[in-house]
């Protein structure tokens, strides 16, 4: 542990804000010019994806459509297969469909970024059948760094909140997954023409 560099104060400590609280010099998000419209459907980044990939059969399929703003809604629906406890979703899959979601934002900023904190509240259990939809949001940018935050309500958008997260994502260069992913897997992504377009979709110079 010893290696791992710090990152400022737990969230809510009481030496400070904490990193998920935006500096008071980061600036409001801009929606890049070329974000797909209001209500559009967005589309898996990587078909093998475990939070939206069509090729996944036992991943989450989370649907996410472009909202207003720099906001993003999604749906998913638990099965079977998600259940931590009898009957009810896995924390950690909930947590997985937060970070789906706020990963998401990246199509409005049109940058690359990775999950560098994500701090999960679980407000209520979510049964196995339930269709979860969740609402993200950019609420501050400074230099790489993008500060968000996302609901998931139970039913539909009117439904009881059942989780929440706030998170903070680090933009990177395409280089990140290159450099760091296994070989077999990035060059099947990068044999495939229409995941190069995705991934040259975020880069300002392709
Ligand atoms: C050919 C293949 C192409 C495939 C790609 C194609 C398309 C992709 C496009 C779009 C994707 C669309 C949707 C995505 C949807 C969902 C995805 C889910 C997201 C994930 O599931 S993703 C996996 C989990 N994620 C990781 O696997 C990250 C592992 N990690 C690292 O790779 C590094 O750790 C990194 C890169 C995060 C930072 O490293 P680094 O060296 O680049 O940055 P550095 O240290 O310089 O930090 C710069 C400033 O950020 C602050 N900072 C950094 N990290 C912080 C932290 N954790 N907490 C608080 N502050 C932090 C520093 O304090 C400094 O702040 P300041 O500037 O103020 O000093």
């Amino acid at each position: 542990m010893s290696n791992v560099p710090s990152r400022g104060a737990p969230p809510g400590s009481p030496a400070g804000p904490g990193p998920l609280t935006p500096p008071a010099d980061a600036v409001p998000p801009v929606r890049h010019p070329d974000a797909p419209a209001p209500g559009e459907p967005l589309g898996a980044h990587y078909e093998h994806c475990f939070g939206c990939g069509e090729a996944q059969p036992h991943g989450l399929q989370l649907l996410a459509r472009a909202g207003e703003g720099v906001r993003i809604t999604a749906e998913f629906t638990v099965k079977p297969a998600h259940q931590g406890a009898p009957g009810l979703a896995h924390g950690g899959v909930l947590a997985t469909a937060l970070d789906e979601t706020l990963g998401s934002l990246n199509w409005l900023l049109r940058v690359i970024a990775v999950t560098g904190r994500l701090q999960t509240e679980f407000v209520r259990p979510v049964p196995v059948g339930t269709s979860l939809y969740l609402e993200a949001e950019v609420t501050a940018v400074h230099g790489r760094k993008i500060y968000c935050t996302a609901t998931g309500r139970l039913g539909g958008p009117e439904g009881p909140v059942a989780v929440r997260a706030d998170a903070l994502f680090i933009e990177v260069k395409v280089d990140h997954f290159i450099d760091n992913g296994r070989q077999e897997e990035i060059r099947a992504a990068m044999a495939d023409p229409d995941q190069i377009k995705r991934a040259r979709a975020f880069e300002v110079n392709p």
